[in-house]
Protein backbone atom coordinates (compact mmCIF):
# COMPACT_ATOMS: atom_id res chain seq x y z
CA UNK A 1 0.00 0.00 0.00
CA UNK A 2 2.52 2.28 0.69
CA UNK A 3 4.92 1.99 -1.93
CA UNK A 4 1.35 1.87 -4.35
CA UNK A 5 0.86 5.18 -2.58
CA UNK A 6 4.61 6.62 -3.51
CA UNK A 7 4.11 5.12 -6.59
CA UNK A 8 0.85 7.38 -7.60
CA UNK A 9 3.03 10.37 -5.64
CA UNK A 10 6.20 10.17 -7.89
CA UNK A 11 3.55 9.41 -11.00
CA UNK A 12 1.75 12.55 -10.18
CA UNK A 13 4.89 15.28 -9.19
CA UNK A 14 6.49 13.73 -12.76
CA UNK A 15 3.58 14.89 -15.04
CA UNK A 16 3.36 18.44 -12.66
CA UNK A 17 7.69 18.65 -13.10
CA UNK A 18 7.34 18.36 -16.73
CA UNK A 19 9.10 20.85 -18.55
CA UNK A 20 9.79 21.26 -22.33
CA UNK A 21 12.92 19.83 -22.81
CA UNK A 22 15.77 19.99 -24.93
CA UNK A 23 17.23 16.21 -25.70
CA UNK A 24 21.03 15.82 -24.57
CA UNK A 25 23.04 18.27 -26.53
CA UNK A 26 25.47 15.88 -28.11
CA UNK A 27 22.37 13.91 -28.72
CA UNK A 28 19.53 13.88 -31.73
CA UNK A 29 20.33 17.79 -32.42
CA UNK A 30 23.64 16.96 -33.63
CA UNK A 31 21.78 15.53 -37.20
CA UNK A 32 19.26 17.80 -37.29
CA UNK A 33 18.83 21.67 -37.92
CA UNK A 34 16.82 24.06 -35.09
CA UNK A 35 13.74 24.16 -38.02
CA UNK A 36 13.52 20.20 -38.22
CA UNK A 37 13.33 20.32 -34.51
CA UNK A 38 10.86 22.79 -33.84
CA UNK A 39 8.74 20.21 -36.66
CA UNK A 40 8.93 17.62 -34.82
CA UNK A 41 7.91 19.41 -31.31
CA UNK A 42 4.81 20.67 -33.03
CA UNK A 43 3.90 17.49 -34.47
CA UNK A 44 0.53 15.33 -32.71
CA UNK A 45 2.70 12.57 -32.19
CA UNK A 46 4.68 15.12 -29.89
CA UNK A 47 1.70 16.94 -28.71
CA UNK A 48 0.63 13.32 -27.87
CA UNK A 49 3.48 11.75 -26.14
CA UNK A 50 5.20 15.09 -24.74
CA UNK A 51 7.89 15.76 -23.25
CA UNK A 52 9.69 13.43 -20.14
CA UNK A 53 10.56 14.91 -17.61
CA UNK A 54 14.22 15.05 -16.20
CA UNK A 55 14.18 15.75 -12.54
CA UNK A 56 16.18 13.88 -10.19
CA UNK A 57 15.12 10.12 -8.80
CA UNK A 58 14.67 9.68 -5.28
CA UNK A 59 16.62 7.02 -4.68
CA UNK A 60 15.86 4.11 -1.64
CA UNK A 61 18.19 1.22 -1.05
CA UNK A 62 16.76 -1.98 -0.83
CA UNK A 63 16.64 -5.62 -0.92
CA UNK A 64 19.78 -7.36 0.45
CA UNK A 65 17.42 -9.99 2.39
CA UNK A 66 19.23 -10.03 5.32
CA UNK A 67 22.11 -10.47 3.20
CA UNK A 68 23.72 -6.70 3.38
CA UNK A 69 25.26 -6.38 -0.50
CA UNK A 70 29.15 -5.14 0.29
CA UNK A 71 30.26 -4.97 -3.27
CA UNK A 72 27.16 -3.41 -4.68
CA UNK A 73 24.53 -0.79 -3.96
CA UNK A 74 21.37 -1.49 -5.34
CA UNK A 75 18.31 0.63 -5.28
CA UNK A 76 15.00 1.49 -6.46
CA UNK A 77 13.50 4.84 -7.92
CA UNK A 78 10.55 5.51 -5.36
CA UNK A 79 7.92 5.94 -7.15
CA UNK A 80 9.24 5.16 -10.18
CA UNK A 81 9.86 1.79 -12.42
CA UNK A 82 13.46 2.17 -12.45
CA UNK A 83 16.16 0.18 -10.48
CA UNK A 84 19.85 1.08 -10.03
CA UNK A 85 22.96 -1.41 -9.54
CA UNK A 86 26.19 0.78 -8.72
CA UNK A 87 29.54 -1.39 -8.31
CA UNK A 88 30.83 -0.23 -5.64
CA UNK A 89 34.42 -0.99 -5.12
CA UNK A 90 35.78 2.27 -6.48
CA UNK A 91 39.10 2.52 -4.67
CA UNK A 92 39.96 -1.07 -7.39
CA UNK A 93 38.19 1.42 -10.92
CA UNK A 94 35.10 -0.64 -9.53
CA UNK A 95 37.16 -4.23 -10.84
CA UNK A 96 34.87 -6.90 -9.83
CA UNK A 97 35.34 -9.94 -8.22
CA UNK A 98 33.34 -13.12 -7.97
CA UNK A 99 31.86 -11.66 -4.58
CA UNK A 100 30.72 -8.18 -6.52
CA UNK A 101 28.87 -10.64 -9.68
CA UNK A 102 26.52 -12.79 -7.48
CA UNK A 103 25.62 -9.39 -6.11
CA UNK A 104 25.32 -8.34 -9.34
CA UNK A 105 23.25 -11.60 -9.96
CA UNK A 106 20.96 -11.49 -7.24
CA UNK A 107 19.90 -7.82 -7.57
CA UNK A 108 19.31 -8.66 -11.33
CA UNK A 109 17.16 -11.35 -10.40
CA UNK A 110 15.13 -9.15 -7.97
CA UNK A 111 14.76 -6.29 -10.35
CA UNK A 112 13.09 -9.41 -12.97
CA UNK A 113 11.17 -10.47 -10.41
CA UNK A 114 9.41 -6.82 -9.07
CA UNK A 115 6.59 -6.33 -11.76
CA UNK A 116 6.78 -2.58 -10.74
CA UNK A 117 10.76 -2.44 -12.37
CA UNK A 118 10.52 -1.67 -16.17
CA UNK A 119 14.44 -0.23 -16.40
CA UNK A 120 17.75 -1.00 -14.81
CA UNK A 121 20.26 0.90 -14.68
CA UNK A 122 23.89 -0.50 -14.51
CA UNK A 123 26.68 1.48 -13.16
CA UNK A 124 29.76 2.27 -10.74
CA UNK A 125 30.66 3.97 -8.05
CA UNK A 126 32.62 7.64 -8.24
CA UNK A 127 33.47 9.39 -11.59
CA UNK A 128 36.79 8.00 -12.43
CA UNK A 129 35.22 4.26 -13.28
CA UNK A 130 32.65 2.38 -14.49
CA UNK A 131 34.33 -0.81 -14.47
CA UNK A 132 38.20 -2.01 -15.13
CA UNK A 133 37.16 -5.50 -15.88
CA UNK A 134 38.76 -8.53 -13.82
CA UNK A 135 40.25 -7.76 -10.36
CA UNK A 136 43.56 -9.06 -11.70
CA UNK A 137 44.79 -9.42 -8.01
CA UNK A 138 42.36 -12.13 -7.50
CA UNK A 139 42.76 -13.96 -10.85
CA UNK A 140 44.59 -17.50 -10.40
CA UNK A 141 44.94 -20.53 -12.76
CA UNK A 142 41.35 -21.51 -12.87
CA UNK A 143 40.09 -18.16 -13.25
CA UNK A 144 39.11 -15.54 -10.19
CA UNK A 145 38.38 -16.62 -6.35
CA UNK A 146 37.98 -14.13 -3.46
CA UNK A 147 36.20 -15.77 -0.35
CA UNK A 148 37.25 -19.56 -1.25
CA UNK A 149 39.94 -20.64 -3.19
CA UNK A 150 37.63 -21.79 -6.00
CA UNK A 151 38.36 -20.09 -8.82
CA UNK A 152 35.66 -18.42 -10.88
CA UNK A 153 34.75 -16.53 -14.40
CA UNK A 154 31.08 -15.74 -13.24
CA UNK A 155 31.29 -12.90 -15.11
CA UNK A 156 30.11 -14.53 -18.23
CA UNK A 157 26.87 -15.66 -16.02
CA UNK A 158 26.14 -12.13 -15.41
CA UNK A 159 26.40 -11.24 -19.14
CA UNK A 160 23.98 -14.18 -20.56
CA UNK A 161 21.53 -12.74 -17.64
CA UNK A 162 21.62 -9.29 -18.62
CA UNK A 163 21.16 -10.55 -22.45
CA UNK A 164 17.84 -12.62 -21.26
CA UNK A 165 16.66 -10.38 -18.24
CA UNK A 166 13.09 -8.72 -20.60
CA UNK A 167 13.71 -5.47 -19.29
CA UNK A 168 16.39 -2.68 -20.85
CA UNK A 169 19.81 -2.70 -18.89
CA UNK A 170 21.16 0.93 -19.89
CA UNK A 171 24.96 0.87 -19.00
CA UNK A 172 25.68 4.41 -17.21
CA UNK A 173 29.33 5.24 -17.52
CA UNK A 174 31.56 7.73 -16.09
CA UNK A 175 35.11 7.06 -16.51
CA UNK A 176 36.70 3.65 -17.39
CA UNK A 177 34.37 0.97 -19.00
CA UNK A 178 37.86 -1.10 -19.90
CA UNK A 179 38.37 -4.79 -19.96
CA UNK A 180 35.74 -6.51 -18.90
CA UNK A 181 33.71 -3.83 -17.87
CA UNK A 182 33.85 -2.61 -21.28
CA UNK A 183 32.32 -5.94 -22.45
CA UNK A 184 30.03 -5.24 -19.50
CA UNK A 185 28.69 -1.84 -21.15
CA UNK A 186 28.56 -3.71 -24.69
CA UNK A 187 25.84 -6.29 -23.36
CA UNK A 188 23.49 -3.75 -21.91
CA UNK A 189 20.84 -3.03 -24.04
CA UNK A 190 21.72 0.80 -24.13
CA UNK A 191 24.94 3.03 -23.27
CA UNK A 192 24.81 6.69 -21.95
CA UNK A 193 28.24 7.90 -21.47
CA UNK A 194 29.55 10.98 -19.72
CA UNK A 195 31.77 13.01 -21.37
CA UNK A 196 34.66 11.55 -19.13
CA UNK A 197 34.16 8.34 -20.53
CA UNK A 198 36.88 5.91 -22.10
CA UNK A 199 36.78 2.59 -23.20
CA UNK A 200 39.03 -0.07 -24.80
CA UNK A 201 39.92 -3.85 -24.07
CA UNK A 202 42.52 -4.54 -22.41
CA UNK A 203 42.75 -8.17 -21.96
CA UNK A 204 45.73 -9.07 -24.60
CA UNK A 205 47.97 -6.77 -22.60
CA UNK A 206 47.47 -8.50 -19.39
CA UNK A 207 47.17 -12.04 -20.23
CA UNK A 208 43.39 -12.13 -20.90
CA UNK A 209 40.11 -12.16 -23.51
CA UNK A 210 36.75 -12.33 -23.85
CA UNK A 211 36.03 -14.32 -26.84
CA UNK A 212 32.61 -14.61 -26.36
CA UNK A 213 30.30 -11.44 -26.02
CA UNK A 214 33.27 -9.18 -25.70
CA UNK A 215 34.35 -10.71 -29.94
CA UNK A 216 30.87 -11.08 -31.13
CA UNK A 217 29.01 -8.28 -29.35
CA UNK A 218 31.56 -5.75 -30.25
CA UNK A 219 31.48 -6.61 -33.59
CA UNK A 220 28.28 -6.53 -34.56
CA UNK A 221 27.91 -2.94 -32.89
CA UNK A 222 31.35 -1.22 -34.63
CA UNK A 223 32.27 -4.10 -37.44
CA UNK A 224 34.45 -6.44 -37.74
CA UNK A 225 37.42 -3.93 -38.81
CA UNK A 226 37.41 -1.92 -35.98
CA UNK A 227 36.64 -4.76 -33.85
CA UNK A 228 39.71 -6.41 -34.53
CA UNK A 229 41.30 -3.10 -34.52
CA UNK A 230 39.95 -2.69 -30.25
CA UNK A 231 40.74 -5.84 -29.48
CA UNK A 232 44.57 -6.35 -30.95
CA UNK A 233 45.77 -2.88 -30.25
CA UNK A 234 43.99 -2.56 -27.06
CA UNK A 235 43.92 1.10 -27.17
CA UNK A 236 41.39 3.38 -25.53
CA UNK A 237 39.06 5.75 -27.17
CA UNK A 238 37.25 8.84 -25.41
CA UNK A 239 33.56 9.15 -25.17
CA UNK A 240 33.55 10.73 -28.55
CA UNK A 241 35.11 8.23 -30.30
CA UNK A 242 32.86 5.80 -28.92
CA UNK A 243 30.37 7.29 -30.59
CA UNK A 244 31.32 8.04 -33.34
CA UNK A 245 32.33 3.86 -33.62
CA UNK A 246 28.62 3.21 -32.50
CA UNK A 247 29.80 1.52 -29.49
CA UNK A 248 27.60 4.16 -27.20
CA UNK A 249 23.81 5.73 -27.50
CA UNK A 250 24.91 9.03 -26.42
CA UNK A 251 27.43 11.27 -24.37
CA UNK A 252 26.39 13.89 -21.67
CA UNK A 253 28.30 16.10 -19.52
CA UNK A 254 29.26 14.32 -16.51
CA UNK A 255 27.17 16.48 -14.20
CA UNK A 256 24.12 15.28 -16.02
CA UNK A 257 24.92 11.90 -16.59
CA UNK A 258 22.49 10.38 -13.94
CA UNK A 259 20.03 13.24 -14.82
CA UNK A 260 19.74 11.72 -18.87
CA UNK A 261 19.95 8.17 -17.88
CA UNK A 262 16.57 8.50 -15.94
CA UNK A 263 14.69 10.50 -18.28
CA UNK A 264 15.86 7.91 -20.77
CA UNK A 265 14.42 5.18 -18.38
CA UNK A 266 11.12 7.29 -17.94
CA UNK A 267 10.33 7.75 -22.05
CA UNK A 268 11.27 4.12 -21.89
CA UNK A 269 8.91 3.47 -19.46
CA UNK A 270 5.94 5.47 -21.24
CA UNK A 271 6.02 2.73 -23.71
CA UNK A 272 4.65 -1.19 -24.00
CA UNK A 273 6.01 -3.07 -21.73
CA UNK A 274 5.47 -5.86 -24.42
CA UNK A 275 6.83 -4.27 -26.79
CA UNK A 276 9.96 -3.57 -25.43
CA UNK A 277 10.88 -7.21 -24.42
CA UNK A 278 9.55 -8.65 -27.57
CA UNK A 279 11.92 -6.08 -29.21
CA UNK A 280 14.89 -6.87 -26.57
CA UNK A 281 14.54 -10.63 -27.49
CA UNK A 282 13.95 -10.56 -30.97
CA UNK A 283 17.26 -8.00 -31.41
CA UNK A 284 18.81 -10.70 -29.56
CA UNK A 285 17.84 -13.83 -31.57
CA UNK A 286 19.45 -13.89 -34.24
CA UNK A 287 23.21 -14.13 -32.20
CA UNK A 288 22.07 -15.83 -29.37
CA UNK A 289 21.36 -19.13 -31.27
CA UNK A 290 19.16 -21.48 -29.99
CA UNK A 291 19.15 -19.48 -26.42
CA UNK A 292 17.90 -16.79 -28.47
CA UNK A 293 15.02 -18.13 -30.19
CA UNK A 294 13.72 -19.80 -26.62
CA UNK A 295 13.67 -16.42 -25.34
CA UNK A 296 11.91 -15.18 -28.33
CA UNK A 297 9.44 -18.15 -28.50
CA UNK A 298 8.78 -17.76 -25.11
CA UNK A 299 7.70 -14.38 -25.35
CA UNK A 300 5.41 -15.99 -27.89
CA UNK A 301 4.13 -18.86 -25.31
CA UNK A 302 3.10 -15.63 -22.73
CA UNK A 303 1.21 -13.46 -25.42
CA UNK A 304 -0.70 -17.23 -26.31
CA UNK A 305 -1.67 -18.43 -23.16
CA UNK A 306 -3.57 -14.86 -22.55
CA UNK A 307 -5.91 -16.01 -25.57
CA UNK A 308 -9.55 -17.45 -26.08
CA UNK A 309 -7.79 -20.66 -28.05
CA UNK A 310 -4.96 -21.27 -25.66
CA UNK A 311 -7.66 -21.62 -22.96
CA UNK A 312 -10.06 -23.81 -25.03
CA UNK A 313 -7.36 -26.23 -24.42
CA UNK A 314 -6.65 -26.13 -20.92
CA UNK A 315 -10.41 -26.06 -20.12
CA UNK A 316 -10.62 -28.94 -22.50
CA UNK A 317 -7.93 -30.79 -20.24
CA UNK A 318 -9.16 -29.93 -16.87
CA UNK A 319 -13.04 -30.41 -17.99
CA UNK A 320 -11.71 -33.93 -19.41
CA UNK A 321 -13.65 -33.52 -22.95
CA UNK A 322 -12.25 -32.69 -26.09
CA UNK A 323 -11.19 -29.60 -27.06
CA UNK A 324 -13.23 -27.38 -29.58
CA UNK A 325 -11.08 -25.01 -31.49
CA UNK A 326 -13.46 -24.91 -34.55
CA UNK A 327 -14.23 -21.48 -34.10
CA UNK A 328 -10.87 -20.01 -34.25
CA UNK A 329 -9.69 -18.79 -37.39
CA UNK A 330 -7.15 -19.96 -39.13
CA UNK A 331 -5.28 -16.20 -40.42
CA UNK A 332 -3.81 -16.25 -43.66
C1 LIG B 1 41.32 1.46 -15.33
C2 LIG B 1 42.69 2.11 -15.33
C3 LIG B 1 43.08 2.54 -16.75
C4 LIG B 1 42.61 3.37 -14.44
O1 LIG B 1 43.85 3.98 -14.33
P1 LIG B 1 44.10 5.02 -13.14
O2 LIG B 1 42.98 5.98 -13.05
O3 LIG B 1 45.46 5.58 -13.38
O4 LIG B 1 44.05 4.20 -11.80
P2 LIG B 1 45.06 3.12 -11.22
O5 LIG B 1 46.03 3.83 -10.33
O6 LIG B 1 45.64 2.29 -12.28
O7 LIG B 1 44.07 2.23 -10.37
C5 LIG B 1 43.63 2.62 -9.09
C6 LIG B 1 43.67 1.39 -8.19
O8 LIG B 1 42.76 0.44 -8.71
C7 LIG B 1 43.41 -0.80 -8.97
N1 LIG B 1 42.79 -1.44 -10.12
C8 LIG B 1 42.32 -0.86 -11.23
N2 LIG B 1 41.84 -1.76 -12.08
C9 LIG B 1 42.02 -2.96 -11.48
C10 LIG B 1 41.74 -4.28 -11.87
N3 LIG B 1 41.11 -4.57 -13.03
N4 LIG B 1 42.07 -5.26 -11.04
C11 LIG B 1 42.67 -5.00 -9.85
N5 LIG B 1 42.95 -3.76 -9.44
C12 LIG B 1 42.64 -2.75 -10.24
C13 LIG B 1 44.86 -0.38 -9.23
O9 LIG B 1 45.71 -1.47 -9.02
C14 LIG B 1 45.03 0.74 -8.22
O10 LIG B 1 45.24 0.16 -6.94
P3 LIG B 1 46.34 0.76 -5.94
O11 LIG B 1 46.31 -0.15 -4.76
O12 LIG B 1 45.87 2.14 -5.64
O13 LIG B 1 47.64 0.75 -6.71
C15 LIG B 1 43.76 1.19 -14.77
O14 LIG B 1 43.52 0.98 -13.41
C16 LIG B 1 43.84 -0.13 -15.43
O15 LIG B 1 44.43 -0.27 -16.49
N6 LIG B 1 43.24 -1.16 -14.82
C17 LIG B 1 43.32 -2.54 -15.28
C18 LIG B 1 42.38 -2.79 -16.44
C19 LIG B 1 42.46 -4.24 -16.84
O16 LIG B 1 43.40 -4.64 -17.46
N7 LIG B 1 41.46 -5.03 -16.46
C20 LIG B 1 41.41 -6.44 -16.63
C21 LIG B 1 41.04 -6.80 -18.04
S1 LIG B 1 40.89 -8.52 -18.25
C22 LIG B 1 39.34 -8.79 -17.68
O17 LIG B 1 38.63 -7.96 -17.24
C23 LIG B 1 38.97 -10.20 -17.84
C24 LIG B 1 37.83 -10.59 -17.01
C25 LIG B 1 36.66 -11.08 -17.80
O18 LIG B 1 35.81 -10.26 -18.02
C26 LIG B 1 36.51 -12.44 -18.31
C27 LIG B 1 36.78 -12.67 -19.62
C28 LIG B 1 36.57 -13.90 -20.17
C29 LIG B 1 36.10 -14.92 -19.40
C30 LIG B 1 35.77 -14.68 -18.06
C31 LIG B 1 36.00 -13.47 -17.50
C32 LIG B 1 35.70 -13.26 -16.06
O19 LIG B 1 34.85 -13.98 -15.50
O20 LIG B 1 36.29 -12.41 -15.39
Amino acid sequence: MEFKAARRVGILSMHLKTVSSERSSAGLHRWITSSDSSKIKSSKYHQVHGDVSSHPASWRACCDDGHPFTDIIYEKAIGEGIAKITINRPERRNAFRPQTLNEMTRALNDARNDIEIGVIILTGKGNKAFCSGGDQSLRGSQGYSDHDSTGRLNVLDVQVQIRRLPKPVIAMVAGYAVGGGHVLHMVCDLTIAADNAVFGQTGPKVGSFDAGYGCSTMSRLIGTKRAREMWFLCRFYNAKEAMQMGLINTVVQLDKLEQETVKWSREILKNSPTAIRICKSALNAVDDGHAGLQELSGNATLLFYGSEEADEGKNAYLQRRRPDFSKFPRLP
